[in-house]
């Protein structure tokens, strides 16, 4: 009982930003975003009945703590809808600098979800596979998608209408996206905390969770039509309301460091001379920068040339899930 798939990670255009239900992991809005070919995950599950215990291997490393707990209590979801009581080998190889904070919990539960449901005998439709991911991290049930996804919040309880679908495949638009890989490495707050601390304290959380329905048309609008200009200023808005309502938590804080704001200036400053690039930023302080292909060459430089900048690597949209 084994299977292999591959998983690529994705950012959110519209972000999912609030939990209504923590332990099946419902959020407080939709949300919607664009998988991209630059980075994946490789995961291989082999349940065997020898094995006393799961074994996690993240990079030919064994995984313990806090991460092998999440895996393996993903594990006993996928062994309670099997009706089977029996442990895995987990390996998982991702081609995501984890280290720099990206969303590598997307595509890492997404292709987990994805081959241990394989492995184990189940045969689960894309909205099953979603909706089985999104209990092991949120964002990444829109990764088993490829191209544009949207996360429907779902209005019932237990969670069964709480899936991504697919809003426009990996090839309907050639948009790119530049991961601009700062230095810094100051452990940020994490996700998961973050949303739990601002939905209970920030003053600004109400004011955000208004905006995103209306956001949300207007960008698929956008995306419709290929309206770059549209799709850009309207994620760039929806992350900075996100990231404004971690200042109004208690106590406040910020994903933001000093070179962040100053990738953000310079994307501006292109702006002023009508290029049209615009950002993003997750759970970090990381930047991702939205362009179209005939600027790469300029945005790239432009980029790299940032003091404090160690990486700027490239994507372009990319596919769902695939099993090897
Ligand atoms: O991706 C987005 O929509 C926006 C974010 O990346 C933050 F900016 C949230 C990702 O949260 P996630 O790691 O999925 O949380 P979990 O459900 O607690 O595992």
């Amino acid at each position: 009982m084994r299977a292999t798939a591959k998983a690529h990670t994705n950012i959110a255009l519209i972000k999912y930003w609030g939990k209504r239900n923590e332990a099946i992991i419902l959020p407080t809005n939709n949300s919607l975003s664009l998988t991209l070919d630059g980075y994946y995950t490789t995961t291989t599950v082999e349940f065997d009945n020898s094995l006393s215990k799961d074994q996690f291997m993240l990079d030919e490393q064994t995984v313990f703590g806090e991460q092998y707990d999440r895996v393996t209590s993903f594990l006993d979801i996928i062994r309670q809808m099997a009706g089977k009581q029996v442990y895995a080998q987990v390996t998982s190889i991702n081609e995501v600098p984890t280290a720099a904070g990206f969303a590598s919990s997307a595509s890492g539960f997404a292709a987990l979800a994805a081959a241990g449901s394989k492995a184990i005998g189940l045969h689960l439709s894309d909205q099953e596979l979603s909706r089985l991911t999104r209990r092991g991290s949120g964002s990444a049930c829109r990764s088993i998608y490829g191209g544009f996804a949207e996360w429907e919040m779902g209005m019932r309880e237990d969670g069964t209408d709480s899936y991504a679908v697919p809003i426009a495949p990996a090839d309907y638009w050639d948009i790119r996206v530049a991961a601009v890989v700062l230095s810094a490495t100051k452990k940020s707050v994490s996700s998961r905390e973050g949303m739990r601390r601002t939905v209970e304290t920030s003053a600004f959380f109400q004011g955000w969770l208004d905006s995103v329905a209306h956001d949300l048309a207007e960008i698929k609008q956008g995306i419709d039509v290929r309206d770059f200009q549209k799709v850009g200023e309207i994620a760039e808005a929806n992350c900075l309301k996100m990231h404004a309502t971690t200042l109004g938590a208690q106590p406040p804080f910020t994903y933001w460091h000093d070179t962040t704001l100053v990738v953000m200036q310079k994307i501006w400053e292109m702006r002023s001379r009508s290029i049209p690039v615009y950002f993003t930023i997750d759970a970090g302080p990381n930047v991702k920068v939205l362009y179209l292909p005939e600027h790469e060459t300029h945005v790239q430089q432009t980029l790299r040339n940032i003091p404090g900048v160690t990486d700027v690597r490239l994507s372009k949209p990319g596919r769902g899930i695939t099993y090897i």
